[in-house]
Parts: structure tokens; C-alpha cells; sequence
């Protein structure tokens, strides 16, 4: 078999993170069962390889505050099961579940990662979630996961697979942002990390923004997560969220984007607030949710691809395809 037919079919490893407690408002806890049983999903998985692993049940502790220790148990579980995907070489999907699991997801990805260099990140939000449990007004943990991926906050949350940070400031890029407090902003602003504001967006055009977005976080990087709050969306494309925030990402835009940016460095990526309930008659949001993954894996896919048979046309496929395997 031609390498390149090998390489063409790939894998996507899907872990469900069925979490809601850490949210402002109970209910991404179904997202997963949802996207799971969705026909939208099922006409994707038509024309990509999707393979469902385990859905992690999250640990009751509380709400608020009180949500600590179950949200960093369920955190460990998470991310002992997406480090082993890495490990295993695959493709990662995550779907929460409210978006303190993105502590859980890339705390696994980066310890996998590790051995081999450090990761980057995108962070498609309307929120900044660059909380410590002492800044955080709410309480709520959704609004943190940032800062611990950073190294702050909770000793046991921000510890989680190894005590190091997950991500470094300047391999991490915030997109999208319009709501948000100053103890958050003043922390990323100390540390570097570069943040595009919604504004940014509205004047440059998403393309552009995560072209550059896309750039930082390989520059210095093996490889790039990318974690889409579905709140970094306009309410009129996502209106199924529970913190809406009004004037957000053109989501058709952002699809279309995604055809443009370099995805040969995609490592993970997780599809986070999801709050099935507040979706409209049409199913927007779930329809949403079905788009972002074929729109980023047929484009990750199609461009490893295309790498692929250039270089077979000139004589160095081997050395190409082990770079790609590499950073896989
Ligand atoms: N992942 C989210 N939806 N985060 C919203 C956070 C809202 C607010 N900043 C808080 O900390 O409570």
C-alpha cells in the first residue's frame, strides 16, 4: 500500500467529558450524549474515521467553591485518558462538558507531550477564564481552567499529571475575548500572553487573526491544541451556551478560516459549553459543533496529504512522513 493511502486514513480518538458542575448554569453535563446521538454527527462521521473511547462521569463535590475537589478528580481522569491517545499516536477529539475539562484534556496532552518538547494552545472564548479560586467572584471553575493551565491557583488542580505548567505564556493565544474581569486581564497581561480581543477580530477578520494565533503557538512549540468555548461564537450561531456574551466570532467565518491556517500542527482539539438545552428548533449549535470538526480534520487531513505527495514527487517522503509521525 502507497504511504500516502495509509497517512489519508486517519483515526479520530473522541473522549466525552459529561461535566456541567464547574458551569454558571447546570446542563453542558448532556452535551456529550447529545453530540453522541446526533444525526448531524452522523453525516460527519460519514466522511471521517470518528471512534468513540470512554465518557468520563464527573465527581459531585458541589457547586461553586465546592466544585474543587470533584472538578480536579474528573480533571485526572480526563487527562489520564487523553495522554494516552497521544501516547498511542492517535488523533484527539474532546467534547465537554462546561470548560473547567480543558484542565483535564491538556494536562494529558502536555504530560504525553513533553518528552518531546512543549505544546501550544488557541483559545476560542468570549471569556478570558483566568481565575483563581481567589480571584473569581463566582466561584465557578469554568472560569479558571487559563490560569491553571498557566501554574496558578488551586495546588491540586494546577498539578495534575506533573507539576509543571501545562502551557507556556507565550505559547498561548487567547481569540475572541469580550467578557471578562480586570484580575484576569491583569494576570495575562503580566505574563505575555497575547490576547485578541473581540475587536481585533471585527477589525482584522478571523482569518487573520488565526493565522497569527496559529503562528505564536507553533513557533516555539511541537505541535497545538485548540479549545473552542462555543460562547467565543455569536449567540445567533451558538445560541446554546449558559454565559452568553453578545457580538461574538461570525462561526461561518471561523469555519472558513479554518481552510486557511496551517492545521499540519493540530494535535488536539476540544469542543467545550455546550448547553444542549437552550438550542433553537433548528439545532443550531449541535449543527455548529458538527461543522468545527469536519471543517478542521477534513482540512488537517487533506493538508497532511498534500505535504505528503509533494514529497513524494521530489524524492523525500520518508524524511517527511517520520517528521509528520514525529509530531503526531
Ligand atoms: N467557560 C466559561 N463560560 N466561563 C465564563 C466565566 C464567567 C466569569 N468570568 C466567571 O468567572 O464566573
Amino acid at each position: 500500500m502507497r504511504k500516502s493511502t495509509q497517512l489519508a486514513n486517519r483515526v479520530i480518538k473522541t473522549i466525552g467529558c459529561a461535566n456541567g458542575l464547574g458551569g454558571r448554569q447546570l446542563g453542558c453535563e448532556n452535551a456529550v450524549e447529545v453530540i453522541k446521538k446526533s444525526p448531524f454527527m452522523a453525516n460527519v462521521a460519514k466522511r471521517l474515521d470518528i471512534q468513540w473511547g470512554p465518557i468520563i462521569e464527573e465527581v459531585n463535590t458541589g457547586r461553586h467553591a465546592k466544585a474543587l475537589g470533584g472538578v480536579t478528580q474528573t480533571c485526572r481522569q480526563l487527562a489520564h485518558h487523553t495522554r494516552q491517545v497521544i501516547e498511542n499516536k492517535n488523533e484527539l477529539l474532546v467534547f465537554g462538558g462546561d470548560h473547567s475539562c480543558a484542565i483535564g484534556t491538556w494536562s494529558g496532552v502536555a504530560t504525553a507531550m513533553r518528552p518531546i518538547g512543549d505544546i501550544g494552545l488557541i483559545w476560542v472564548d468570549a471569556h478570558m477564564d483566568a481565575h483563581t479560586p481567589e480571584t473569581s467572584d463566582s466561584g465557578n471553575i469554568h472560569g479558571m481552567p487559563i490560569a491553571h493551565l498557566l501554574g496558578f491557583g488551586d495546588k491540586n488542580l494546577k498539578r495534575i499529571g506533573d507539576r509543571l505548567p501545562k502551557i507556556l505564556p507565550h505559547n498561548l493565544c487567547l481569540v475572541g475575548i469580550r467578557d471578562y474581569e480586570s484580575a484576569e486581564q491583569e494576570l495575562l497581561e503580566k505574563l505575555g500572553v497575547k490576547i485578541f480581543y473581540a475587536n481585533d477580530v471585527e477589525r482584522r477578520g478571523i482569518t487573520d487573526i488565526m493565522q497569527e494565533a496559529q503562528y505564536i503557538v507553533s513557533r516555539n512549540t511541537v505541535g497545538f491544541g485548540l479549545s473552542i468555548d462555543l460562547d467565543g461564537f455569536d449567540v445567533s450561531y451558538a445560541p446554546a451556551v449558559g454565559t452568553p456574551a453578545a457580538d461574538g466570532i461570525n462561526a461561518m467565518e471561523f469555519v472558513k478560516a479554518m481552510l486557511m491556517i496551517d492545521m499540519t500542527k493540530l494535535i488536539a482539539t476540544e469542543i467545550v459549553e455546550f448547553l444542549p438545552r437552550f438550542d433553537d428548533s433548528n439545532k443550531t449549535s449541535e449543527q455548529l459543533v458538527a461543522n468545527l470538526v469536519e471543517y478542521i480534520y477534513k482540512t488537517k487531513h487533506f493538508q497532511l496529504d498534500s505535504v505528503i505527495e509533494i514529497a513524494q514527487r521530489v524524492g523525500r517522503s520518508e524524511e517527511i512522513q517520520q517528521k509528520i509521525s514525529q509530531s503526531l
